[in-house]
């Protein structure tokens, strides 16, 4: 399916800052696109409105073809989200909370699968409450993954993790895209995004400032150089 993730002229302010000033982009199913930017370029309040997190105040966004601010439960069961602070409960264990949240799913991957393929198992028996930031953020991947999302919005799904674990997360989320969901990764990754993304979207100071495949936003120049020519100033 096409335009699986559709945002067009998106705005959102928050009072005298405009966050997001009339974004426009699309993102097809079985595909990974990148959002790039500066901090504060915008690139977490668009995702949250495609989650239905946040309202826009002006614009389109459309998930599935759904209005997310509007879908009921059965959408948002098609939708997987990995938020940066992960949101989980503290004094929990990684696998029983996995299997507790796979029984909410109709056809969840076991959760035996995932917990080997990000290494939980090595730290099944500590809590939550005592993971190290990148233990907990495989455990928030992993939740996000279960009930085989047809869309999957990621927030900096490796900031922190080490090189094995990229690794593995980067095979994961290439597998989701071959299995046909549409992921959106947010990083301030070159290389995640080089090595992850069919398409990258550049945000600066609330707006789209390239939009195209990896080759085309590239222009036979490193994505480093581009993202530097086109952000350069647009920081806040
Ligand atoms: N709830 C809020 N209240 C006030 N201002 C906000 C709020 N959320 C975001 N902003 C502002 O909107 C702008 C865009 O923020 P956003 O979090 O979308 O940026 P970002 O691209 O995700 O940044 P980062 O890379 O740091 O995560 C920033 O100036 C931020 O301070």
């Amino acid at each position: 399916m096409a335009g699986a993730v559709h945002v067009r002229e998106l705005r959102r302010s928050f009072g005298a800052t405009v966050a997001v000033d009339g974004a426009s982009w699309d993102a097809d199913a079985g595909t990974v696109t990148a959002l790039l930017g500066p901090n504060g370029a915008g690139k977490t309040t668009t995702v949250e409105c495609l989650e239905g997190l946040q309202r826009p105040d002006a614009g389109v966004v459309r998930v599935l073809g759904a209005d997310p601010w509007r879908s009921g439960a059965e959408h948002r069961a098609r939708v997987g989200v990995m938020l940066q602070e992960g949101g989980l409960p503290t004094t929990s264990r990684p696998l029983p909370l996995l299997r507790h949240l796979a029984d909410l799913y109709r056809d969840p991957v076991p959760v035996a699968d995932l917990a080997g393929r990000l290494g939980i198992e090595s730290f099944a028996g500590t809590t939550v409450r005592r993971m190290s930031g990148g233990q907990r953020q495989r455990v928030a991947l992993a939740a996000a993954l279960l009930p085989r999302p047809d869309v999957l919005f990621l927030d900096e799904p490796t900031a922190g993790l080490d090189p094995h674990a990229r690794l593995a997360v980067w095979d994961l989320v290439r597998a989701e895209a071959a299995r046909g969901a549409c992921v959106v990764v947010t990083t301030h990754s070159f290389e995640e995004a080089q090595r992850l993304a069919d398409r990258v979207v550049i945000m600066a100071a609330g707006r789209v400032v390239a939009d195209g495949t990896l080759d085309e936003v590239r222009g036979g120049r490193t994505l480093e150089d581009v993202y530097f020519a086109l952000t350069t100033g647009a920081a806040r």
